[in-house]
């Protein structure tokens, strides 16, 4: 995957430095970075899908998180009963939408996310977010590392990892096919190694987000879960 790092880009991310979207087009680049509406964003050069960015507060993560809906996500029930200061580090943060959920129902949350492009979306986006942010905080780290290096910080660690989606919606395509050409996939391997960490930092339960029919991550059984429509969180109690 190419990525073109158009010259309002932040400095020093991984890429092609290009002049413009269509020298980002001439040179062959899958996706391009720069700014759009004020947003640091994603786009396919020369296409005519709506670039990407992180938005904690508009779109379908704003309907997500309005106060009378939030209650009532599934992700924020399966977190469990949230005790006072309560905190959950959200290990694979991706476009942080998940994250914007689990800060709106009140947890403290800690955005891990170790792809530095994604890093830096996330980062401009928290700029944008108002008093969410405050709710919000942002590490550009490896979750194996550093969920081993910080134990006992959070009752609930939430795990989304990657995977190769067969949803209907087109937009949500875009959306995961453009993270997905950032952020491979993970071997079993590297799947069950993340969920060890997780359970062994998680002060009460792990949350995984996972497609209504994939399979569990290898490892462990989940304790019980919580099935919607088109993805099921497994959750492993560990205290
Ligand atoms: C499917 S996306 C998560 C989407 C997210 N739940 C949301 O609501 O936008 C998975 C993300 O986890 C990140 N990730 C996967 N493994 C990770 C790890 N070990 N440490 C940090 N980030 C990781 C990937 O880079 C990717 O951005």
């Amino acid at each position: 995957m190419s990525l073109g790092l158009l010259p309002d880009a932040p400095p020093g991310l991984p890429g092609l430095p290009v002049a413009s979207d269509a020298a980002a087009l001439a040179t062959g680049c899958d996706l391009v970075l720069g700014h759009r509406d004020g947003a640091l964003s994603l786009w396919h050069p020369g296409g005519p899908e709506t670039p990407l960015c992180v938005d904690f507060a508009g779109g379908k993560t704003g309907y997500r998180v309005a106060a009378d809906r939030v209650r009532h996500e599934k992700l924020v029930r399966a977190a469990g009963n949230m005790p006072e200061n309560g905190v959950v580090i959200d290990a694979t943060a991706g476009l942080g939408r998940d994250a914007a959920v689990l800060a709106a129902a009140g947890w403290q949350v800690v955005l891990l996310e170790r792809q530095p492009v994604l890093h830096a979306m996330l980062s401009d986006g928290l700029r944008r977010a108002g008093a969410l942010a405050q709710r919000m905080t942002l590490v550009n780290a490896d979750s194996l590392d550093w969920l081993v290096t910080h134990p006992a910080v959070a009752q609930v660690v939430y795990l989304d990892p990657m995977f190769p989606e067969r949803e209907k919606s087109a937009a949500i395509k875009k959306d995961l096919a453009w993270l997905q050409q950032l952020s491979p996939i993970d071997d079993e391997a590297g799947e069950a190694a993340l969920l060890t960490a997780a359970l062994t930092a998680a002060g009460k339960r792990v949350v995984v987000k996972r497609p209504l029919r994939a399979p569990l991550l290898p490892g462990r059984k989940p304790s019980h879960q919580l099935a919607g429509k088109t993805v099921r969180f497994d959750v492993y109690v560990t205290g």
